[in-house]
């Protein structure tokens, strides 16, 4: 009886005040472009209604989108416990975890989340974890060497006490996780020996980033990392820990280090080419059936994640059939208090991806995600389609996946149906020639890894991109939100580096728009649902609504300049529609994070980042794209920067030189200029009232920017003087334009 007992469930959620709420919006912003259309066939065509009828219906459009989306929420529960009673012998897991960059990415949190992921909660033969370094830094090295030290006392200690929190940095940084679950004095010794080489190993990876360490003095040979250069340098393959007891449980999980071969004459495709060289790897060394995979900064906050994973993957035979890959949300852990940034993503997770899982299921978000590793492969979903399976010979393999055939007898066993997969024999050593070979940068040319298998090349943003390739061949995914959380990593801390972010996003998408895996195509001549393609719409044009939010922004303050109006006036009674609209809008978004438990202030910082995303790091996004068709430069993936300290100023606002403050400075200063003028005509003839409270709603918006021209000249708070002149500028040169546009008018 026991055994048939669900892994997981499925529940509908009920939102039906979020339903009503998102309905009427959309029946306001019908009304509005009727509204629009109205005046156009009565009065003629003018500019500045057709503007304004073309961002409206836009919005109209991505409100559609997101009502298709959230309509039908939905939650699965997991039960772990369940699947252990089942005595079935779990699976293998091989778990990526990349880093790019030592300055960047610290390698002591890298470390953490290594340590993390090692002492999870499950069988440790059955885990191989893979770091791989496009940093090719002899430190992060270093450090993961002494992380495996320490790893011997720490993995043992949280199994034994079971540990909630498995980073070190985390479970000793809280003053609340002093000994307290278990008080008896064996744990109290214990606990103090383990905080004691934490210290010590904090502080010999400090030293190290410190001075240049010799390599003599650690015991460890980094003959391999001298004179590299970290774009061109051989493969660097390191076995950290190889866990050779098969017999025995209470061990470490294999930890691997991976430098994959770096050549300035090839591409090396950022992330992208990193996960699928780990593929490689890990397929000649340990071939595990599933996937895991994490950025350097998400350690596992939940020590039963893979078990939950499990869950959804063998809850039944069908599920094995077309399930492609569990997704968990991205976390963030000592967020900043009401999300200044906007970069917490709670209500996207909470309302957008809880709807797309109702669909077709989760997009892939890039971190926090278990992959069948034949999915990666390209294997179709009930093998509809024989694009590779068991019966394909190993010569046929080695044309889409490269010449190694070390890798393609992996590969054919792979996509057998055998659950617990195949693990190369004998020790490392003997395949440690092909996983060489297979991380080489010549070797995937004439090969489909990142076209048709792998993680897709071409967008920085690869997590979507690859995710809707899986989708279109008909795969589901399913997304688990874990309490505590699965996973938690860090966000951006700082203006620049949030925007960066949002930036890099905002390209990647529209390169997945114009590129030949466009979802339309794929719902149109695969298998991609068409509400799921309605969702991938959703997020794939986030780029373009810069251009209509930045066109609507200039309305306002073009009628209040010219004096005429593109709202309907105090007399009309169709001013009811977008004052309605404003009002129902404002409170549905309010709700949706008073929902989330989070506070006004958050909601309002979201808003207004929202804003100057939108306008100044998606338009550059934007920028990028066009720049990248032209042929004038290829898009770059920024990394993120990872702060391991906090700062005194995190929260607010800081500038630097970047163009993107551009844009949203000109926005403030037109808006002032016109509210200005406005003021100095009032009394003289009729007041613009909905335009003016546009104006003043975004001076609202961009309100940190204005902090940032009077700071002007105080350092990073203050916004640069260049930005500033630019801006102007550029604000001048709007007012001309309306005064002229006006002349010609009247
Ligand atoms: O050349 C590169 C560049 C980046 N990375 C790694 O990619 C990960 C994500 O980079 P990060 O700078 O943290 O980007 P984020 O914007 O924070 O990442 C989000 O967005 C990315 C797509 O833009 C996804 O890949 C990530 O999973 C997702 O968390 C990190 O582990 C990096 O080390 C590499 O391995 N090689
Ligand atoms: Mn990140």
């Amino acid at each position: 009886m026991a055994k048939c007992l669900p892994l997981y469930e499925k529940t509908i959620m009920k939102r039906s005040i979020q339903r009503a709420l998102d309905s009427g919006i959309f029946f306001l912003l019908v009304c509005v472009v009727a509204y629009r259309l109205l005046l156009l066939s009565n009065h003629g065509f003018s500019y500045l209604q057709t503007i304004a009828f073309l961002c409206e219906s836009w919005f109209t459009f991505v409100w559609f989108l997101a009502i298709i989306i959230k309509w039908n929420p939905v939650d699965y529960k997991t039960y772990p416990q369940r699947l252990l009673n089942r005595e079935v012998e779990v699976p293998a897991v091989d778990i990526f975890v990349t880093t790019a960059d030592p300055v960047l990415e610290p390698p002591i949190i890298t470390v953490n989340t290594v340590l993390s992921l090692m002492a999870l909660d499950y069988p440790a033969k059955k885990l191989g974890c893979y770091v791989s370094d496009d940093g090719c830094s002899a430190l992060t090295f270093y450090a993961l060497s002494e992380a495996v030290k320490f790893a011997k006392i720490w993995v043992p200690f949280c199994k034994r006490y079971e540990v909630q929190v498995r980073a070190p940095f985390r479970y000793f940084s809280n003053g609340s996780m002093q000994p307290h679950r278990n008080s008896s004095l064996q744990f109290q010794n214990h606990w103090k020996t383990v905080k004691v080489e934490y210290e010590r190993l904090e502080g010999k990876i400090k030293e190290a980033e410190e001075n240049r360490f010799d390599s003599h003095e650690v015991g460890l040979d980094l003959a391999a990392f001298s004179n590299l250069h970290t774009k061109h340098h051989p493969t660097i393959i390191k076995i950290l820990w190889e866990n050779k007891d098969v017999s025995h449980d209470d061990q470490l999980p294999h930890l691997i280090y991976v430098s994959r071969e770096k050549s300035l004459k090839h591409h090396h495709h950022y992330k992208a080419g990193a996960m699928n060289v780990l593929t490689r790897v890990s397929g000649v060394l340990t071939n595990a059936p599933y996937l895991l995979n994490v950025d350097c900064d998400m350690f596992a906050n939940n020590p039963q994640v893979v078990l939950h994973a499990m869950c959804v993957f063998y809850n039944s035979q069908d599920d094995l059939q077309d399930i492609g890959y569990v997704q968990s949300p991205q976390c963030f852990y000592d967020g900043l208090k009401d999300d200044p940034y906007g970069n917490q993503l709670v209500v996207l997770f909470e309302y957008m991806a809880r709807g797309i899982m109702g669909l077709q299921g989760p997009l892939y978000s890039g971190t926090g995600c278990f992959h069948r590793r034949k999915v990666i492969y390209g294997q179709f979903p009930h093998h509809t389609t024989h694009f590779m399976d068991g019966k394909a010979s190993e010569q046929e393999l080695m044309k889409s996946f490269g010449y190694s055939k070390t890798f393609a007898k992996s590969a054919t066993y792979a996509f057998e149906e055998t659950t617990c997969g195949y693990r190369p024999n004998g020790p490392f050593n003997n395949n440690l020639e092909a996983a060489n070979q297979v991380a080489g940068c010549a070797y995937e040319i004439g090969t489909s890894w990142g076209s048709k298998i792998g993680w897709m090349y071409g967008s920085t943003t690869e997590d979507v991109l690859t995710g809707l390739v899986i989708q279109k061949r008909g795969w589901r995914s399913v997304y688990i939100a874990l309490n505590p959380p699965a996973f938690l990593g860090c966000a951006p801390s700082q203006l620049v580096t949030s925007l960066t972010q949002q930036k890099r996003w905002a390209s990647g998408f529209l390169q997945v728009l114009f590129s030949k895996h466009c979802p339309i195509f794929g719902s149109l001549f695969g298998n991609l649902q068409f509400k799921q393609c309605a969702a991938y719409l959703w997020i794939l044009t986030w780029g373009l609504r810069s251009i209509l939010e930045l066109s609507y922004a200039l309305l306002p303050p073009y009628c209040l300049i010219t004096n005429s109006r593109f709202f309907p006036t105090m007399e009309e009674r169709a001013i009811l529609i977008p004052i309605s609209l404003f009002i129902i809008y404002n409170f549905q978004q309010l709700l949706q994070y008073k929902e989330t438990g989070q506070s006004i202030k958050a909601w309002w910082n979201n808003q207004r980042m929202g804003r100057i995303n939108t306008m100044c790091a998606w338009l550059f996004g934007v920028g990028n794209v066009v720049l990248k068709f032209l042929g004038v430069r290829e898009s770059v993936f920024e990394v993120t920067k990872k702060e391991t300290c906090r700062e005194v100023d995190l929260g607010q606002f800081t500038f630097d030189e970047s163009p993107m403050f551009v844009p949203g400075t000109t926005i403030l200063l037109l808006q002032l200029i016109a509210l200005l003028m406005s003021f100095m005509r009032l009394g003289r003839s009729g007041c613009a009232v909905l335009e003016m409270i546009c104006s003043l709603w975004l001076v609202l918006c961009f309100w940190p920017f204005l902090k940032g021209i009077f700071m002007f000249g105080k350092g990073r708070y203050g916004l640069p003087f260049s930005t500033i002149y630019k801006s102007a500028a550029l604000a001048l040169l709007f007012v001309l334009f309306c005064q002229k546009a006006n002349h010609e008018l009247s």
